[in-house]
């Protein structure tokens, strides 16, 4: 038999990621779609702190402490004015020599008040959750634990005084206290979830740093494959182009489709040419599926040897499926050659154009797999690895179809099941490693 010596999957992803570097760094304003799922290539810290202010955590009224017995004993105040989110400013007097924040205004926060003095008058303030709190206030006690009982939405308050008594907590939430400005809000190499948008844009930042979004181009090779809805005797419906792109898009990645080029040296490299572009805007990854055996007409090998490629490894893993195996550069542009049948497409691109595609978006290493329990069994070809798709279910893996290099295992498999190559039979109860075909992040 001639042909390259067999390596392992994991041999050929390295092979794989060695050609790969992390994309550079963009600044994506937080309310783009898209910042969503991608990697930060920076710390992205607070600009400010959180909450900004000293703000009440609940309706009711602010109050001064020092005008509330200590004892806990009820006390009738007047209703000084009002304050609602939104507005810095209090809407309605405070007055008196002696109003609440005077001290504050004066310079003599800290200093005792000398004996004898009193401070007149005492009150408090309607407050609303998320206000500011007023200057001189240093806690918020409930509407509930009031004599008001609750506001009434839409309706205007008008109660000139309050009965309320000391509260055991202060119910303000403190400037800062969540995040100081320049504290961590998500480190470099974490994902951009939901919330780091939401934390982020609390603290004051518009944009995220992140690792520009991948370009994928995708080709399928192969003068049977018929475009969407145009198949005619002969010819089968180009299902891997569409499947690679959902695959690269599910990856994280932007994809140009380009669809089927017929088994023609000339076509298949004009195709390339097209997708790697020049200057920006070209693809960072080509994947192309099929023509990567040694059948007379296959494409991909005949681009390979004719010289205009640099970097060809072509390739055979000992796996099943996916055994053929091609890498190499376009115009400096990285390409992965996968095979043609579906089913190998489909594990081609989880095991090795998934983690580049990965690695390019500046994810840290790959989604981790993990161990199951095997619910029906199933026979492995010995002397390979074996990459099976599997359904998961309550009682653990089972294969997703009773020939697993069938399209029709595809629709309802879940993970693929990774069985080492000197196994041959996988039995009920045993464990076995499985990778996600959803994208884990
Ligand atoms: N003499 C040998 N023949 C084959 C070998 C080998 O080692 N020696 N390897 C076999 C293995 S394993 C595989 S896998 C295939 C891979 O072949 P290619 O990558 O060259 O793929 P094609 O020949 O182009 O197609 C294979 C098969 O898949 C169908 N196909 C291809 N493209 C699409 C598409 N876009 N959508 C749907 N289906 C597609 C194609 O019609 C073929 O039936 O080679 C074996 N042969
Ligand atoms: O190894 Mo091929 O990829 O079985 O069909």
């Amino acid at each position: 038999m001639t042909g390259p010596t067999p390596r392992t999957i994991a041999a050929h992803l390295s092979a794989t990621l060695a050609r790969v570097q992390p994309l550079g760094t963009v600044h994506v304003p937080l309310d783009a779609g898209d910042v969503l799922g991608l990697v930060l290539a920076r710390d992205v810290l607070a600009a400010a702190p959180v909450p900004a202010f000293d703000n009440s955590a609940m309706d009711g009224y602010a109050v001064r402490r020092a005008d509330l017995p200590d004892d806990g004993r009820e006390v009738t105040l007047p209703v000084l004015a009002d304050v609602r989110p939104g507005s810095p400013t209090v809407v309605g007097a405070i007055s008196g020599p002696n109003r609440p924040g005077s001290d504050r205004e004066s310079g003599q926060k800290s200093r005792p008040q000398p004996a004898g003095v009193v401070r007149r008058p005492a009150g408090v303030v309607r407050i609303m959750t998320g206000a500011p709190l007023p200057d001189g206030f240093d806690a918020v006690v409930p509407v509930e634990r009031t004599s008001t009982g609750r506001f009434v939405a839409g309706r205007p308050t008008t109660e000139r005084t309050v009965t309320l008594a000391r509260q055991p907590r202060d119910h303000v939430r403190r400037a800062g206290t969540d995040l100081a400005a320049g504290d961590l809000v998500a480190a470099a190499g974490t994902v951009v979830t939901p919330g780091t948008i939401a934390t982020a844009a609390a603290a004051g930042r518009t944009t995220l740093p992140v690792h520009r979004r991948p370009r994928v181009a995708v080709i399928s090779t192969g003068s049977e494959l018929a475009g969407l809805g145009t198949a005619s005797p002969g010819t089968i419906p180009d299902s891997n182009s569409l499947m690679l792109a959902a695959l690269a898009r599910a990856a994280g990645a932007d994809v140009v489709r380009v669809g089927a080029v017929p088994d023609d040296a000339g076509a298949l490299a004009a195709a390339l040419d097209g997708v790697v572009g020049t200057g920006t805007g070209g693809a960072d990854l080509v994947v192309t599926s099929g023509g990567v055996s040694a059948g007379a007409s296959d494409v991909v090998r005949e681009v390979l040897a004719a010289g205009s490629a640099q970097d060809v490894d072509v390739a055979a893993v000992a796996m099943r499926p996916g055994r053929p195996q091609a890498l190499a550069t376009w115009r400096g542009v990285p390409w992965v050659a996968v095979p043609g049948n579906p089913v190998s497409a489909l594990v081609s691109f989880t095991l090795f154009a998934r983690p580049a595609v990965r690695r390019l978006a500046g994810h840290d290493g790959p989604p981790p797999d993990r161990t199951v329990r095997v619910a029906r069994g199933w026979a492995s070809p010995p002397g390979a690895e074996q990459v099976l798709p599997v359904v998961t279910g309550p009682d653990g893996v089972a294969p997703a179809a009773r020939d697993g290099h069938h399209l029709s295992a595809l629709p309802a498999a879940d993970a693929l099941a990774i069985v080492p190559a000197e196994v041959t039979q996988v039995a009920p109860g045993d464990e076995v490693t499985v990778r996600a075909l959803g994208d884990p992040t």
